[in-house]
């Protein structure tokens, strides 16, 4: 209790995990510590040894690359496969280092040659089964709704398993989850939570009986198949006629990953790549599509870029992407507003402690403590984003001319930075942090230039729960095709020469 009784926070939170754990099991932990944040202050204690910070400045210190902080016990619960560690749940520091340098190359782009059009070919995938199976045309009697949380999963499922090993699960094929991956990951996600707060009981996994509940690449269904689907993947890159492709698995056997390294960091690699980017682009087109002033404003430059022949058909680059200041403020602002990861992420105070600057004021937290991420509260920062911080406007990420520019340039580069903590930072930094951007870009893009989105309900557009990723349910949303400016002519001339005349609202002063 006394070693960080200087630091505000729960109550509770000096004798136990309790709350800790309610909290993060709530579903809505990332609401309650930007509370717990903004109450007690930039850092606040959360459970014994255990701090949670929403200051990018003590985030940026922690990850740094010559940081004395390293990973807390609470990464062991990130690992996902029955017997080995991974990238993300490595605790130490050299076995983490070595990793990374070897699978870095693979996630740069570089080494994948077929990266962009493969995301370019699930995009195209995506939008004919939208086209296909979830249109709407009211006026000839079709009605239907599409479930945006599904077919974004989808998308990025696919993405991820074609550009690791150059084989799709399938789900936009089957427009479904073929092995009951998502279902079994909501299931799973909580264990990480428990994992994470009580790190102890990792240890109970060792034995037999509970390790056989671990998903493992035999199972027929949930994390386990896809272990198994990745795990045959590898095995037809061994043997005597491997198979050769340059994508990113080739990339990491070049660079001596084992056959078993590999097994354990392909599955990694896709709970970590799908559902965060997944939450991102349909957090992002909802916003967009409910936002009126804002679409328009973002489909004018697309339209114009386009008719500029600034932007490549069917999709654009993700390079051109990247020179379209509307598109690039609106990515940003739907990153900001519901940050995609809100796991703790947690490092550990080196031994002999830190001072840690609470709101200026100097705290001492002794070696060993532990301190948790706040992505929200961060990504919620009034003094940063502005007064408004609460509301969608991608318009803040615009600098504005004149005798403020260079203020209003500074403005925009601290926001700019800040944003990008949500891919973590330095040493430990998402190493998949291109390949988001990149179907962020197109992804956005290109489904509003094809899709008008209504939601369905505006009161409870969808269900979500935050743990660790978002899980976000019923985000059922009326998509029609979108109209060109010809085929928009066409139908106002049509409802003009209809001129259906259908009375007023009875009971008005007139009748
Ligand atoms: C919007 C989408 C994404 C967000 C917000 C995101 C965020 C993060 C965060 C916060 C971390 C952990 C940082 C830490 O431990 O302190 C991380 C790590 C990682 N991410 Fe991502 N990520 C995204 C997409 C992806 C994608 C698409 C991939 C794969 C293609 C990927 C692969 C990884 C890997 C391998 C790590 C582990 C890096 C390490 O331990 O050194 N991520 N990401």
């Amino acid at each position: 209790y006394n070693s960080l009784k200087q630091f505000g926070g729960h109550w509770s939170a000096g004798w136990s995990r309790l709350w800790l754990l309610r909290t993060q099991g709530s579903g809505e932990m990332h609401k309650r510590f930007a509370a717990l944040n903004r109450k007690h202050g930039s850092t606040a204690r959360i459970g014994p040894k255990f701090l949670i910070t929403s200051d990018p400045e003590l985030f940026k210190r922690m990850n740094a690359v010559r940081s004395p902080f390293t990973r807390g016990p609470w990464y062991s619960a990130l690992k996902l496969h029955p017997e080995r560690d991974n990238i993300t749940s490595h605790v130490d520091e050299r076995i983490h280092a070595d990793l990374r340098t070897r699978m870095a190359p693979g996630y740069s782009g570089k080494e994948n040659l077929h990266l962009e059009n493969d995301v370019d070919e699930k995009l195209l995938q995506l939008f004919e089964l939208i086209s296909s199976k979830y249109v709407a045309r009211p006026d000839e009697g079709v009605y239907r709704t599409m479930d945006l949380s599904r077919v974004t999963s989808f998308f990025t499922l696919d993405v991820i398993s074609k550009i690791a090993f150059g084989q799709t699960f399938g789900f936009l094929d089957n427009d479904n989850d073929p092995f009951g991956y998502l279902a079994n990951l909501e299931q799973f996600l909580p264990a990480i939570i428990v994992f994470g707060v009580y790190t102890e009981l990792t240890n109970i996994l060792k034995i037999p009986l509970l390790k056989s509940a671990l998903p493992k690449s035999t199972d027929k269904r949930g994390l386990g198949r896809v272990m198994g689907f990745a795990r045959e993947r590898v095995q037809e890159r061994f043997g005597p006629k491997p198979l050769a492709r340059r994508d990113m698995l080739a990339s990491f056997i070049a660079r001596g990953l084992s056959q078993a390294e590999l097994e354990s960091e392909t599955l990694t690699q896709i709970t970590a790549g799908s559902d965060s980017t997944a939450s991102a682009l349909r957090i992002t087109l909802h916003h967009l599509s409910t936002s009126p002033a804002i679409l328009d404003r973002l489909l004018t430059e697309l339209e114009s870029a386009i008719a500029a022949g600034a932007i490549s058909r069917p999709v654009i680059k993700d390079a051109e992407a990247r020179t379209l200041p509307y598109l690039q403020a609106c990515i940003k602002e739907g990153l900001r507003i519901h940050p995609p990861v809100s796991g703790l992420m947690a490092k550990r105070v080196p031994d002999g402690g830190a001072t840690i600057a609470v709101d200026g004021v100097p705290k001492f937290a002794p070696g060993g403590t532990q301190v948790g991420w706040n992505s929200w509260g961060m990504m919620h920062d009034a003094e940063v984003f502005g007064a408004d911080c609460e509301v969608f406007r991608p318009e803040r990420w615009l600098a504005r001319e004149g005798a403020e520019a260079e203020k209003e340039r500074e403005r925009v580069r601290r926001m700019t930075e800040t944003v990008g903590l949500n891919f973590g930072y330095g040493r430990f930094g998402c190493l998949g942090r291109g390949v988001a951007t990149m179907e962020l870009n197109k992804g956005v893009a290109e489904t509003l230039l094809r899709f008008t989105l209504q939601p369905c309900r505006l009161a409870r557009p969808f269900n979500e729960k935050v743990i660790g990723f978002t899980v976000h349910t019923e985000m059922d949303f009326v998509v029609t095709g979108r109209e060109t400016a010809e085929e928009k002519a066409r139908v106002a001339k049509a409802r003009r020469e209809m001129c259906v005349d259908a009375g007023a609202l009875p009971g008005s002063f007139e009748s």
